[in-house]
């Protein structure tokens, strides 16, 4: 379980999350959504011990940054070094064994190129790779299904259903809303650095519905083009 109290994080003096308070449980998938800017990986990277904040991020895990695997959007990769060694050295980390790797790069990636001249879907792909094989207990996943093909995004969703079947901790952020619909117990959205509803899974299609409406409005109309 992951705890978040009072958590507020300003760049500068730019505050960008506000007093935020959320609990994630194991043996559940939560979506975030919330407009482009409204605090989603920033969220993500202060529980990943990537920045500072104020608050509190407590877990029943010893050191929880130890079992976090952040999937960003954007993953990065230093010059000359493989996919093979990217993975090698991301299990090496977390002190495990890579034992089966050319069964188990279910991406069929090509393991000997050098990652950062991967493509976009590529390196996302890589990049999820490393964190499964870590086996963290937590996921947190940063768009995890934009960028990436079709047969990937399959892939995708069934892997969140075996982390969540596995009593993992799963927390995904994404702009289509199908995908969060097929693979989430709950849905938060995020709104100027504040969490303004819960949305529980047999809500999500009203959600969807709203949204909709009031994001679309007359909007269209009003370009008056067709
Ligand atoms: N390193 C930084 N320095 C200053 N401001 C930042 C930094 N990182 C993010 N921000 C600002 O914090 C706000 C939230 O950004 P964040 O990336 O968390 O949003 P997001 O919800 O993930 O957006 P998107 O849906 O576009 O990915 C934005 O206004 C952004 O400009």
């Amino acid at each position: 379980m992951i705890k978040i109290q009072k958590l507020s994080k300003f760049y500068g003096k730019r505050q960008v999350l506000n007093d935020i308070d959320l609990s994630f449980e194991k043996g559940k998938v939560y979506g975030i959504v919330g407009d482009n800017g409204s605090g989603k990986t920033t969220l993500f990277r202060c529980i990943a011990g990537l920045e500072k904040y104020n608050g509190k991020i407590t877990s029943d895990l010893k050191v929880l940054k130890n079992h976090i695997g952040l999937l960003l959007t954007e993953p990065y990769f230093f010059d000359k070094i493989t996919a093979r060694e990217y993975l090698q050295l991301m299990c090496n980390a977390r002190n495990v064994q890579l034992e089966y790797l050319d069964t188990q790069n279910i991406f069929d990636l090509p393991l000997k190129q050098y990652a950062s001249t991967y493509s976009t879907g590529m390196k996302k792909k890589l990049a999820l790779t490393a964190i499964l094989l870590q086996k963290n207990e937590c996921f947190i996943l940063d768009e995890p299904f934009n960028g990436v093909d079709i047969q990937s995004n399959m892939i995708i969703s069934e892997l969140i259903k075996k982390l969540k079947a596995a009593d993992k901790t799963i927390v995904i952020s994404s702009h289509i809303f199908s995908t969060l619909a097929e693979t989430c117990d709950e849905i938060h959205v995020l709104k100027n650095g504040q969490f303004v509803r819960k949305v529980l899974k047999e809500e999500f299609s009203s959600l969807e519905a709203e949204m909709k409406n009031f994001t679309i409005g007359n909007r269209i109309d009003q370009l008056n083009i067709y």
